[in-house]
């Protein structure tokens, strides 16, 4: 369940009016998701999501509604928030820091096939090209500090090989941040979460991006590797996959070709993605924090991504 938060719908219809967007038509709570509470909103004027922030802070809000906005504005297919008469994009609704954007068509397409890697890989360029001209600044927070300060806490429930693991993998990753290679990668806003189940399709067309609730500055090619580690893999053994990578890559490239430092470092930024969210989900299984929200992922397949990775670097 995803609705942490009863929202009435007298509360629905005043912030429809807050927002000019018509007559509240109905209210339904959306099952899936476990950060936030969601529902579908729809009124005279269209559909539309309305969700309320559990656990993200209001000043953490604005980066990720502004940056919705602005690729919306530059014509990529994300949720567009819903500004009020001042302009404003974050609202409260129930004493909650909350949002309204468009529903978006579709569902997710759990199994791509190449046609839609190819479709995420150009849209993943498009947004990266659209995003220089965003002016907010915020780091990706679940970056390398964050890998530094979150990898000791977990070290205690896991077994000697997967601390011998985490410790090589953190060190080897602090060596490549340091490196001239890195400072040279093209950064600027990115999703840094683009799995496939924030992404909608309607056959092979790709309707749309959403949960841009880990969205920070860093490199691109890490967001791309995120996508790789993801789209592009046998779910089972984590190999892999090349056939659906070099549709992802090829389509990416065909609007924003890599430069000599993104195909050099490409095989470290696909550690770092397995890196990252193999210490998340170890994070969330190990250390749950009070009044938790969340059912958490299985942490092995990412200690799986990883291994795979460090075997066999994957070239361009
Ligand atoms: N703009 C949107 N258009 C259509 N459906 C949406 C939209 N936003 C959210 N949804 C639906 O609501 C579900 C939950 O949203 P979301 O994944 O953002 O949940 P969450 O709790 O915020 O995050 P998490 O994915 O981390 O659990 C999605 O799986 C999707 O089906
Ligand atoms: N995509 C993350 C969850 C946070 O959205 C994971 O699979 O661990």
């Amino acid at each position: 369940m995803a609705v942490f938060t009863e929202v009435p719908p007298q509360d629905a219809r005043a912030l429809l009016c807050h927002l000019q967007l018509g007559e509240l038509l109905e209210l339904r709570g959306i099952e899936g998701g476990i950060e936030n509470t969601n529902y579908f909103l729809t009124s005279d004027q269209g559909e539309f999501v309305l969700t309320l922030f559990e656990r993200l802070s209001a000043g953490q809000l604005p980066f990720y509604l502004y940056l919705m906005k602005h690729l919306a504005l530059g014509g990529v297919p994300v949720p567009d928030p819903r500004a009020d008469r001042n302009g404003d994009l974050l609202h409260s609704v129930c004493g909650k820091p909350a949002a309204v954007v468009n529903k978006l068509r579709g569902k997710s397409q759990l199994a791509p096939q190449g046609a839609h890697c190819a479709a995420m890989g150009a849209l993943l360029a498009r947004m990266h090209l659209v995003g220089r001209s965003f002016d907010r600044h915020q780091p990706n927070l679940r970056g390398l500090p964050w890998w530094n300060a979150t990898a000791p806490l977990v070290l205690a429930h896991v077994g000697a090989p997967q601390v011998a693991l985490l410790r090589s993998e953190l060190a080897y990753q602090n060596h490549v941040a340091a490196s001239p290679a890195y400072a040279a990668l093209p950064r600027g806003p990115v999703h840094a979460d683009l799995f496939r189940d924030n992404v909608m399709f309607d056959g092979e067309e790709l309707t749309g991006v959403f949960d841009f609730y880990f969205a920070g500055v860093d490199a691109w090619l890490f967001d791309l590797a995120v996508c790789l580690n993801d789209w592009c893999i046998d779910p089972a053994s984590g190999a892999h996959d090349a056939a659906r990578a070099s549709r992802m890559l090829g389509a990416y490239q065909a609007v924003r070709p890599l430069s000599a430092a993104e195909r050099a470092l490409l095989p470290a930024m696909l550690r770092a993605g397995a890196l990252r969210f193999w210490i998340s989900r170890l994070w969330d299984f190990h250390l749950p924090r009070e009044a938790s929200m969340l059912t958490p992922h299985d942490p092995a397949h990412f200690e799986r991504v990883l291994r795979e990775r460090v075997a066999r670097p994957v070239r361009v």
